[in-house]
């Protein structure tokens, strides 16, 4: 089997821990790098995998390093990985599942030749259902992706695009996730507005999402249609659909889908100054 190090242990590297541990990989493959005591003793409680504090120690043996830190942390973990290369671009991949950061960054600093993916991953992975993409930077080979592709396919979809699109790739799915949390947070709480309770509300909103989400992953319909056909001529959804557009919906994913990518590609050009998203 595969043998993994994660470096960084907060949410997108638990989450992924989380869901290979749940879809068939073992505990003694898996190792976590994370800076924090604290989250230290709780990630070895809860998944009981090894937790250590070094980098170095995480990444010898791994064939794959998963580097899950925050933007800004991303050139001290590389500076670490590249020291414990030495001079030679041993066959461990690198996976950066960083917003932001190019896979060139990583490459100028390690040994010619390392080969690094970028992937954006979401948090869905957490349960199986993650939607990944991957784009390859300039030394990663077929064998590469495949085994890449291997590991994340235990937790959901896996897609390869080119590396300029990757930004787009994170507005749409990397922070998409929380969009449909704001959507329905926002349902719940009207619902409970007109006087449903708060766990009817809940119930009512997560099921309508996944039998949605459900229809438009199996019905092969497109979404235009499938709304269509939930909206009868003079009916409630219109009378609803009318107030989203007034409140402009639509233009407001266009704004923060448009604001999102260019954060990420900010968040590449910024990551070592201070200002940056921690
Ligand atoms: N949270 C999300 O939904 C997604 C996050 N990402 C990316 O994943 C990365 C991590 O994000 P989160 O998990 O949300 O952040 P987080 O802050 O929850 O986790 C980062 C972890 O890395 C640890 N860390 C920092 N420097 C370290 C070092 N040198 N050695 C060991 N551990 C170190 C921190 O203590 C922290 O626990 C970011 O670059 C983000 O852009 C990508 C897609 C989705
Ligand atoms: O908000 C962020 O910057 C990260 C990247 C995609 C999702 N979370």
């Amino acid at each position: 089997m595969t043998r993994i190090a994660v470096i960084g242990g907060g949410k997108i590297g638990e989450a992924l821990v989380s869901g290979l541990l749940e879809n068939g990989f073992a505990t003694k493959d898996l190792v976590v790098a994370e800076k924090f005591d604290e989250r230290r003793e709780e990630l070895a409680r809860e998944y009981a995998i090894r937790v250590t504090d070094s980098t170095p120690d995480a990444v010898e043996g791994a064939d794959v390093i998963v580097v899950a830190v925050k933007p800004n942390d991303v050139d001290a973990v590389v500076t670490a990985l590249a020291a414990a290369a030495g001079d030679s671009a041993d066959e461990q991949i690198i996976v950066s599942l960083a917003a932001g950061i190019p896979t060139v960054r990583y490459e100028t600093k390690l040994p010619a030749g390392s080969p690094v993916v970028r992937v954006m991953p979401n948090t869905p992975m957490l349960v199986g259902e993650g939607a990944s993409v991957m784009a390859a930077g300039r030394y990663v080979k077929q064998q590469h992706l495949d085994t890449v592709r291997e590991i994340l396919a235990a937790v959901g979809t896996v897609s390869v695009v080119p590396e300029s699109q990757i930004d787009a790739v994170t507005a749409v799915s990397g922070s998409g996730p929380a969009y449909f949390f704001l959507v329905a947070e926002a349902m719940i709480d009207a619902g409970v507005a007109l006087g449903l309770t708060r766990a009817v509300a809940t119930d009512l909103v997560v099921q309508t999402m996944t039998g949605s989400a459900a229809m438009l992953a199996k019905s092969g319909d497109n979404a235009a249609d499938l709304r269509a056909a939930v909206t009868s001529p003079g009916g409630t959804t219109a009378a609803a659909i009318r107030e989203l557009e007034r409140g402009g919906v639509r233009t407001a994913f266009y704004e923060a889908l448009e604001a999102a990518k260019r954060r990420s590609a900010q968040l590449g050009a910024v990551a070592d100054q201070p200002s940056a998203a921690s």
